[in-house]
């Protein structure tokens, strides 16, 4: 249903619309169209027709709000003019901000401008519409995961969770030393859509940093949907730990890379614990598996315990880190007060914002781990001046203060200010995305 049409040049002109249970899922329909550009933007498979009405189910259970930008002046033979040249989609899901605390953030996804399209201002036009939009409704923090780090820096988000890509010896030399507890099962497809939501609840409930996850998350984990369809994906298994009274605490699921790819690789797709206890048994679980070799998985937390929990801690190689969230504060005072912080003290920060929406002195005051947070004057002397890219950086703790002040992203007013800002926004569990949206 469109909500919202507007022409943004000569010849090009924006929709959005939002997805509900009727919308049309017919070939050549909106919806179908803007599911044809998207997969055109990221290189992938042209859409098949019977997908549309899962896809659309998803859509309209996770609330998206949808963009295209179509030409309504196409070249001769140009692709067909319902496919837009430029997508992007929004949904609201909660995170984390610590403490057991979820904020509501606005999610930003499925962004893509056709190249011949390209560099003429369209996702900037988009992108400052939406992030209005989202603060006129009291949005306190976008959020997204980019495809590339160099994009989206200039629109005010910045890098704010990691994780490891690792690849685990499972040969001989591997056991988890940690003392044993309850026991794993392998469940069916059917039962795992459940079963993944309500662990999921559970580590989202306990990890800052944690996203909310949509829809087709615990469809495509339990392999009834692909990676690419909803279709199933024959090839994924599940196995979910139970503790000690019969309760779930954690599953893992995964897929074998093939009897061609040596050593013999077993590939985890999600793997989600509520307790860093539940969290090993998955991994001896996970190095059981006979005729297994190597188990990669490429969402690890950077505060990984299995090292620490292996006899040979060497059996886990660490391949590389990835920034996962980045985050947009797009209303400071209520972002601060939302956090849960670690630590007493207070704080004067001056914050730079291009879009305007983060500009300002603020003070922040934090007293049992609860944030208050008071415009000040903007002559006022600051102890950390930042861009709101490099406070969405800071603001779970996924990077401290004072190494963004070694990389030139934070003055600083006195080493005393840096400090105390160090110690305000310090966490001691570094914070885990494990949901890409
Ligand atoms: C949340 C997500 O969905 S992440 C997925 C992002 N999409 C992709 O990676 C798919 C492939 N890429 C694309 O579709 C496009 O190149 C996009 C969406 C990244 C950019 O769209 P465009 O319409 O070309 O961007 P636009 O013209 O509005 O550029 C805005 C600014 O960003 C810069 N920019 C755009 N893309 C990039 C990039 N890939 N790397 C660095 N800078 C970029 C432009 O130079 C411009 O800078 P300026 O305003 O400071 O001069």
């Amino acid at each position: 249903m469109t909500a919202h049409t507007e022409t943004v040049a000569t010849g090009l002109r924006i929709e959005t619309f939002t997805v509900e249970e009727e919308t049309d899922t017919t070939a050549g329909g909106q919806l179908s169209s803007w599911f044809e550009g998207v997969s055109f933007g990221f290189h992938e498979n042209r859409r098949e027709n019977e997908d549309l009405p899962k896809l659309a189910e998803a859509f309209a259970a996770d609330r998206r709000t949808v963009w295209g930008v179509y030409d309504e002046q196409p070249g001769p033979h140009a692709w067909d003019p319902r496919v837009p040249v430029a997508t992007y989609a929004t949904m609201v899901n909660t995170l984390n901000v610590g403490g057991g605390r979820l904020l509501d953030a606005h999610l930003v996804t499925a962004v893509t401008v056709r190249p011949t399209h390209r560099r003429r201002g369209l996702l900037r036009r988009m992108i400052t519409s939406d992030l209005q939009g989202a603060a006129d409704r009291g949005l306190a923090i976008a959020a997204l995961t980019a495809s590339e780090a160099t994009i989206y820096g200039r629109f005010g988000f910045g890098a704010a969770t990691f994780t490891t890509s690792v690849e685990v010896d499972v040969r001989e030399r591997f056991a988890v030393t940690a003392p044993a507890y309850g026991r794993v099962e392998v469940v069916e497809p059917d039962a795992v859509v459940g079963l993944a939501q309500e662990i999921f609840a559970g580590f989202h409930g306990r990890s800052l940093g944690s996203i909310g996850r949509q829809f087709a998350y615990a469809r495509r984990a339990s392999g009834l949907w692909g990676d690419e369809r909803p279709q199933p994906d024959k090839g994924v298994r599940t196995a979910v730990h139970y503790d000690d009274d019969g309760r779930p605490d954690g599953y893992v699921t995964y897929k074998f890379a093939g009897w061609e790819s040596t050593p013999y690789t077993m590939r985890v797709k999600d793997l989600v614990a509520t307790s860093d206890a539940a969290y090993l048994e998955l991994w001896r679980f996970l190095g059981s598996l006979d005729l297994v070799e190597r188990v990669s998985f490429n969402l690890a937390s950077v505060q990984d315990p299995l090292p620490w929990a292996l006899s040979d801690r060497r059996c886990r190689g660490l391949l590389g880190e990835e920034d996962v969230l980045w985050l947009r504060i797009l209303d400071p005072v209520a972002a601060l007060r939302a956090r849960h912080y670690e630590a007493d003290g207070s704080l004067i920060l001056t914050i730079a914002d291009g879009l305007g929406y983060a500009a300002g002195s603020f003070e922040l005051t934090v007293t049992d781990g609860v944030g208050s947070v008071r415009t000040v004057d903007e002559g006022t002397p600051a102890d950390i001046a930042l861009d709101v890219a490099a406070l969405g950086s800071i603001y779970l703790g996924g990077v401290d203060a004072r190494t963004l002040a070694s990389a030139g992203q934070i003055r600083v007013g006195s080493p005393e200010g840096l400090d105390r800002a160090d110690h305000l926004f310090s966490v001691a569990r570094q914070p885990y995305c494990i949901t890409h949206f």
